[in-house]
Parts: structure tokens; sequence; C-alpha cells
């Protein structure tokens, strides 16, 4: 679980976050949703330790990580997969030394059990026969699915996303939410995703939290999203943008 409290984060004199509080229960799958701008991939950086907040709390498994020391977010960071928006693919390397990279740097694992999950990963990612093949022969969302598995290979509780379908044809897209959605069922996964689309929070999300404006003004299950009075959330289901 993950919990934001009462978190405050300020770039300089800007308020990019103010007093946000959010859950992510386990085996969840939740989205972020907001305007660009408006601090989505902050949140992301807040639950992995990347950036500290200026006042609140970040708990990971009721552990607050406020004041953990690099070396000891490593252990945190390892229950969560991270997918990036550019997916951080390393050009040079093939899909399968791409998906293994971490492993290899973090952990002492043998060969095998290296091989093992990678191979476990290529099949869940539906890539057997591109093993060999560098990131940039593939298409988007086939590259969106190899970031996908690296990040799976840690064997993490939960996965954040940012943005996973940006850049997606609707047929690519489809495929990705099929594929976050399939990782609740099969592998008891939860899922964090910061999106502006909301369409992606209706086809996959249990719960949503809506950001704007630096707080969140609606958090809770995506089908009492239509009950918010909340002028942004009537514009944004009426008008599905949300560049407002
Ligand atoms: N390191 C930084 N220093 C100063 N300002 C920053 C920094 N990182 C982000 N910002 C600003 O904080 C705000 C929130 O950024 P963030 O990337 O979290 O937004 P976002 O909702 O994810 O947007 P997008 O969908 O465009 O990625 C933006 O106005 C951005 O310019």
């Amino acid at each position: 679980m993950i919990e934001l409290r009462n978190v405050t984060l300020r770039y300089g004199e800007k308020v990019i976050l103010d007093k946000v509080s959010l859950t992510v229960q386990d085996n969840t799958i939740k989205a972020i949703l907001g305007p660009s701008g408006v601090g989505k991939s902050t949140i992301i950086k807040l639950m992995l330790g990347l950036i500290k907040p200026n006042s609140g709390q970040v708990f990971v498994d009721g552990v607050d990580i406020t004041p953990l020391k690099e070396a000891d977010l490593y252990p945190i960071r390892r229950k969560m997969g991270i997918v990036f928006q550019g997916n951080a693919l390393f050009d040079s390397m093939t899909i399968s030394q791409n998906m293994s990279f971490f492993l290899r740097e973090n952990l002492q694992l043998p060969d095998d059990e290296i091989d093992r999950r990678v191979a476990e990963q290529i099949r869940f990612a539906g890539l057997e026969g591109y093993e060999d093949q560098l990131p940039e022969s593939l298409s988007g969302g086939m590259q969106k699915r190899v970031a996908i598995g690296r990040a799976l290979i840690f064997n993490p509780k939960m996965i954040l996303f940012d943005e996973p379908t940006a850049g997606l044809d609707p047929v690519s897209s489809h495929k990705i939410l099929n594929l976050i959605a399939s990782l609740k069922k099969s592998n008891d996964l939860g899922a964090v995703f910061v999106t502006h689309i909301i369409d992606d929070v209706f086809a996959i999300a249990d719960e949503v939290a809506v950001l704007y404006q630096s707080k969140i003004i609606f958090d809770g299950p995506t089908g009492q999203l239509h009950d918010s009075q909340h002028p942004f959330i009537k514009s944004i289901l009426s008008d599905k943008i949300l560049e407002l």
C-alpha cells in the first residue's frame, strides 16, 4: 500500500501539491487524472522517494519513507516497478538485455534464474522472437511492453506508470491497457497510472484521484466520478478535455 499524507511540494515559490492525501491499496488499479503540468509525475517521484516533500509524509507498506536515506530506499523501490512515459530503454541493448539489466546490476542471482525471469517476461509481454532485436526496430506499443516486462522482473507488488498510453495509436493503447488490467488479475499486482486521458481511466481504473490546481478534488471509485459536482470534473466528463 502507498499513502501520501498531507503532502505539500513546492518548486521554488510555486506550490505544485498542496496538502495532498491519497492512498493506493494493494491489488487495485488507481488512476491519477489531471491536466498537463499539474504535478502527476511529481506524485510518482514522491512515491519512489526520488524527491522529498516540503511537508507531509509518504508511506510504503506502513513505512514512512520521507526520512530515509538513498541506500534504505532501494529495498522500498524494489516493491514498485516503474514504467516511464518514454520507456527509458537502452538503445544499444537488445530486448533481453534491457529486461535483465537492472536485475543483474542489483541482485546476486544465478544466470539461469535471470534467464528464466527474462523468458517469463518475454512470454508475458508477447515478445517471443524479438529477444535479440534492438528497441528501435520495435513499434511504440512493443517498446512499452518491454518497459513493462523490465518493471515486472523484480516481482514488484505495485507498478507505477507515467502516462502509459501517451503517443500510442488506439490499438496499441488498448493492448497496453489490457496488459495493465491483466497484471492485476493474473499477478495480483496493484498499479498506479497517471494520465490526462479520461477514457483510459474508465477502461481499467478501480479508483481515480483527480488532481487540479494543486489539490485532490475527487478520490474514490471510478464509477462515482459521475456523481461529483465539481465544475472541473463536470467539464471533463462532458468535453473529455483536460486543458482548462
Ligand atoms: N525539477 C523541477 N524544478 C522546477 N519545476 C519543476 C520541476 N519538475 C517539475 N516542475 C514543474 O512542476 C509542475 C508539475 O510537473 P509534473 O511533471 O509533475 O506535471 P505532470 O502533471 O506530470 O505534467 P505532464 O503531464 O505534462 O508530464 C510543472 O509546472 C513543471 O514545470
